[in-house]
C-alpha cells in the first residue's frame, strides 16, 4: 500500500479507505511514532481541475481553527501530484448515519448535539470564518460520541471581517439560505445560522424542512420559508427552529443569542461554552518525549514544536497531546 503512496512511508501506515467524496478519497492510518490512529485526506491535484482552490482555502482555515469539535488538522504534505491531510481520526462516522439509524432524535440527545455545533459555529465566526456548508454529512462522531466539523472546501474569511458581504452561491441547496440562493450579497454567519436551523429540524424531525428533487421548486420552497411542523416537535424546539428559518437575515437569530438561548440551556443552565479547550502554552512532557526521542535540548524542540509548520514534528505533537488528554502514557513508540 505504501508504495503508491511513497511520501508516507515510515510515517503513517496506511490501511483501508474510510470515506471519500468528490475529489478526495481518505484512508485510516497509524501514526507511526505514537501508533495513534488518523485519518489520511488523498487529493490528485490532477483529479481537483478548478477544484484545486478549495483545497488550498480548506488547509489555510484549518491551520488556523483548533477546537474541540473542529476536526484537527495536524500534518500537510504537499508532491507534485497530491496534496495529503492528515487529520484527527473519527471512527463513529458521520452524524447524517447516526440520524437515519435513529430515525429521528429526541429533544435531549439533539440538544448535546446541537450544543457542540453551536460552540464550532461560534468558534469559527469568532475567528473570522463562515463554514457555508453546515449539513449532517460534514458533523463526524468520535470514539466519545463528540461532533468533529469537517470540510472547510467552501469555508470563507470575508476581506475586513465577518460584517462584509459575500457573494458566492455554494453549499448544499437543501441547506442553503434563502438570500444565498436568491444570487443577492449576504453576511456568511447569517447563511451559516440558516444551515443550523435546517440542521437542528433534521436532528429533531429525521428529514429536511424544504426538500423537493427539483432545484427549481426546492428553491422556491426555501424562499417561501414555509415548512411542516411534526406534532411531536414540543412547542419550544417550534418556536427556536422557526427563530432560525427566518427568510429576513435581519430578522433571523443571531450566534450569540442561539449560545443563550433557553432551549440550548435547558438542563445544563450553562450558555454553550464555544472557547477552544487548547492551550496555546506548549504541553511540557510532550515537549520532553520529543526531545529525548530527537536528542534534542527541551528548550530547542520547543522553538521547533512553537513553528507549527504542520509537519510530521507538529503531528507527533499534537498526537502525544491526544495520547495525554485520553489518560494513555506520554510515550513515542519508536526509538531511532
Ligand atoms: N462526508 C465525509 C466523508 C469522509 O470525508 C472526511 C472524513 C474525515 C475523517 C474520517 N475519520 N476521521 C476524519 C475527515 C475529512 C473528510 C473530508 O474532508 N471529506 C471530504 C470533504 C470534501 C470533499 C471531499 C472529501
Amino acid at each position: 500500500m505504501s508504495s503508491q503512496y511513497p511520501e508516507l512511508k515510515g510515517f503513517y501506515h496506511l490501511r483501508e479507505t474510510i470515506g471519500s467524496g468528490g475529489f478526495a478519497k481518505v484512508k485510516l492510518a497509524y501514526h507511526a511514532l505514537t501508533g495513534e490512529k488518523v485519518a489520511i485526506k488523498i487529493m490528485d491535484k490532477r483529479a481537483l481541475g478548478d477544484d484545486l482552490p478549495r483545497v488550498k482555502t480548506e488547509i489555510a482555515a484549518m491551520k488556523e481553527l483548533c477546537h474541540q469539535h473542529i476536526c484537527k488538522l495536524y500534518q500537510v504534505l504537499e508532491t507534485e501530484t497530491r496534496f495529503y491531510m492528515v487529520l484527527e481520526y473519527c471512527p463513529e462516522g458521520e452524524l447524517f448515519d447516526y440520524i437515519v439509524s435513529k430515525d429521528r432524535l429526541d429533544e435531549a440527545e439533539a440538544r448535546i448535539f446541537f450544543r457542540q455545533i453551536v460552540s464550532a459555529v461560534a468558534y469559527i465566526h469568532i475567528k473570522g470564518y463562515a463554514h457555508r456548508d453546515l449539513k449532517p454529512e460534514n458533523l463526524l462522531l468520535d470514539e466519545d460520541q463528540n461532533l468533529k466539523l469537517i470540510d472547510f472546501g467552501l469555508c470563507a474569511k470575508p476581506k475586513g471581517g465577518m460584517e462584509n458581504h459575500l457573494f458566492t452561491c455554494c453549499g448544499s441547496p437543501a441547506y442553503a439560505a434563502p438570500e444565498l440562493i436568491s444570487g443577492k450579497q449576504y453576511l456568511g454567519a447569517e447563511a451559516d445560522l440558516w444551515s443550523m436551523g435546517v440542521l437542528l429540524y433534521a436532528l429533531l424531525c429525521g428529514y429536511l424542512p424544504f426538500d423537493d428533487e427539483k432545484i427549481p421548486s426546492l428553491y422556491r420552497k426555501i424562499q417561501s420559508g414555509k415548512y411542516e411542523v411534526p406534532d411531536w416537535l414540543t412547542p419550544e424546539s417550534s418556536i427556536l427552529i422557526a427563530q432560525m428559518l427566518q427568510v429576513d437575515p435581519k430578522r433571523r437569530i443571531s450566534i450569540q443569542q442561539l449560545i443563550n438561548h433557553p432551549w440550548l440551556r435547558k438542563g445544563f443552565n450553562i450558555p454553550c461554552e464555544f472557547e477552544s479547550k487548547y492551550k496555546m502554552t506548549l504541553d511540557e512532557d510532550c515537549l520532553t518525549e520529543l526531545a529525548v526521542h530527537y536528542g534534542q535540548k527541551r528548550r530547542e524542540m520547543e522553538t521547533k514544536v512553537s513553528e507549527w509548520n504542520y509537519d510530521y514534528l507538529t503531528a507527533s505533537y499534537f498526537l502525544l497531546l491526544e495520547k495525554k488528554m485520553k489518560g494513555r502514557p506520554v510515550r513515542l513508540l519508536q526509538k531511532p
